[in-house]
């Protein structure tokens, strides 16, 4: 057990409500090593300076346990808030000091990117109609150059190399197969305005933008909620199952209903629900999760989607414990999770190091919001790496799934202000 410092920064860094809105946050955030950005459907929160970093998310979660009032869980009380997930908390530099932001890598073991601020300001959610900043100005003429990882082909037979061991003998049933596509640009991106432009085109995602290591910056808009946590209750969001949106409303539909009824995206759905409630019933009664999953539709994508709700058995127990506990899931790792991972390892040509992890925050009453890290690019100079992945089941066909994953990449495409790629 560690013997941790509080969290608590130096009493120095507390101050007075600002009255700033979430619009007011996202315009502050610059990118850097002490700044976080996370702008979701119900709250902004916009973190500067270090306290400290963790790389451990265990020690992450005994820190927060150590700093929670009394050290017994009692500090958190069921306010509930839309969809559960909490209602934004009213605005200002805040009594929030005592918070851990940041994201948790796919690899057990890899360093967590987590730090305890100094300053916390938080807001409401940002107003879907924030204006964005111009995509010309992110895009410029021919600015751009870009790399597929592995190349279109390679993804392709790596696709059709799990589809040969899902038929066979292996008790593999499901792996979520990645790729990247690196684009490089002289001088370097402008990732306040990409932040702002992902929020802008999904106000209902996730958005994050946090420190990634050296001077790289994990920047993307999830749809997907692990899990939040306020007071005792619980809810997670599993996604699986996608389609890419058209932009002929007619064809969009049809897309829509075909993917509520497609058998082979239901398998991949049931999975990942199956999972999420098998790893929260320790923690959890009352857990309910719908029949049939209803569709959740991003800028890009339309997904099958579940809301999973309970209550916890311990109020103790913090967001973040239920994020690791639920990490990974089917929907970033496949089933059984073991069998999964290895194929990763052996059909991924690349590390996908915070990509298909978790992002996020957690405050020591235990509540937090945890997302999975997707539709994503790690920036680092001028480079942005970009992942994208899709669930592989003995049904898939890899020039869909190829299809699928380039569709996935439009969510961040569109943020730099560029058109599609294969
Ligand atoms: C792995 C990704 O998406 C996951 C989340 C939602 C739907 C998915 C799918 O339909 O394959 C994936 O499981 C990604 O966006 O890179």
């Amino acid at each position: 057990m560690t013997t941790a410092p509080a969290l608590r920064p130096p009493a120095t860094s507390s101050g007075a409500a600002t009255g700033a809105t979430g619009a007011d946050l996202l315009a502050a955030y610059r990118a850097g090593p002490d700044r976080a950005l996370l702008a979701t459907p119900t709250r902004t929160l916009l973190a500067e300076g270090v306290h400290r970093t963790v790389e451990d998310p265990a020690e992450a979660g005994r820190l927060l346990a150590a700093a929670r009032p009394g050290g017994d869980g009692s500090g958190g009380g069921d306010r509930g808030g839309r969809n559960g997930n909490g209602d934004g908390d009213g605005d200002g530099e805040s009594g929030g000091q005592r918070l851990l932001v940041g994201a948790i890598p796919f690899a057990p073991g890899a360093p967590a990117r987590l730090f305890v601020p100094e300053r916390v300001r938080r807001a409401g959610p940002v107003a879907p109609t924030t204006p964005a900043p111009p995509a010309t100005d992110l895009a410029g003429e021919g600015r751009w150059r870009s790399r597929p990882v592995p190349e279109p082909e390679g993804y392709r037979a790596a696709v059709a190399e799990a589809v040969r061991r899902l038929a066979g003998d292996s008790p593999l049933e499901k792996v979520v197969l990645a790729r990247t596509l690196e684009l490089t640009a002289p001088g370097g991106s402008d990732l306040a305005a990409m932040a702002a432009r992902l929020v802008q085109r999904d106000p209902h995602g996730y958005t994050f933008a946090v420190p990634a290591g050296g001077a790289a910056t994990l920047i993307g808009a999830s749809p997907e909620l692990l899990v939040s946590r306020r007071g005792s209750r619980v809810v997670s969001n599993p996604l699986a199952g996608s389609a890419a949106r058209s932009t002929d409303p007619v064809e969009d539909r049809l897309r829509a209903e075909a993917l509520l009824d497609s058998p082979k995206d239901l398998a991949e759905h049931a999975f990942v629900v199956d999972a999420v409630r098998a790893a929260l019933a320790p923690f959890c009664t009352g857990l309910t999760a719908p029949e049939r999953p209803t569709l959740l539709r991003t800028a890009a994508m339309w997904h099958l989607s579940s809301t999973v709700t309970g209550t916890l058995r311990e109020p103790a127990t913090s967001a973040l414990e239920l994020a690791l506990a639920l990490h990974p899931t089917p929907a970033v790792c496949g089933t059984p999770t073991a069998q999964a991972r290895a194929a990763i390892g052996e059909l991924e040509p690349f590390d996908r190091g915070l990509y298909t992890g978790v992002v996020g925050w957690g405050d020591a009453s235990g509540d937090g919001e945890w997302v999975v890290t997707l539709r994503c690019a790690e920036a680092d100079g001028d480079l942005l790496r970009l992942f994208a992945g899709a669930g592989v089941v003995a049904a898939s066909d890899p020039d869909l799934e190829l299809a699928e994953t380039a569709a996935k990449f439009r969510t961040f495409l569109h943020a730099v202000g560029l058109a599609d790629a294969r």
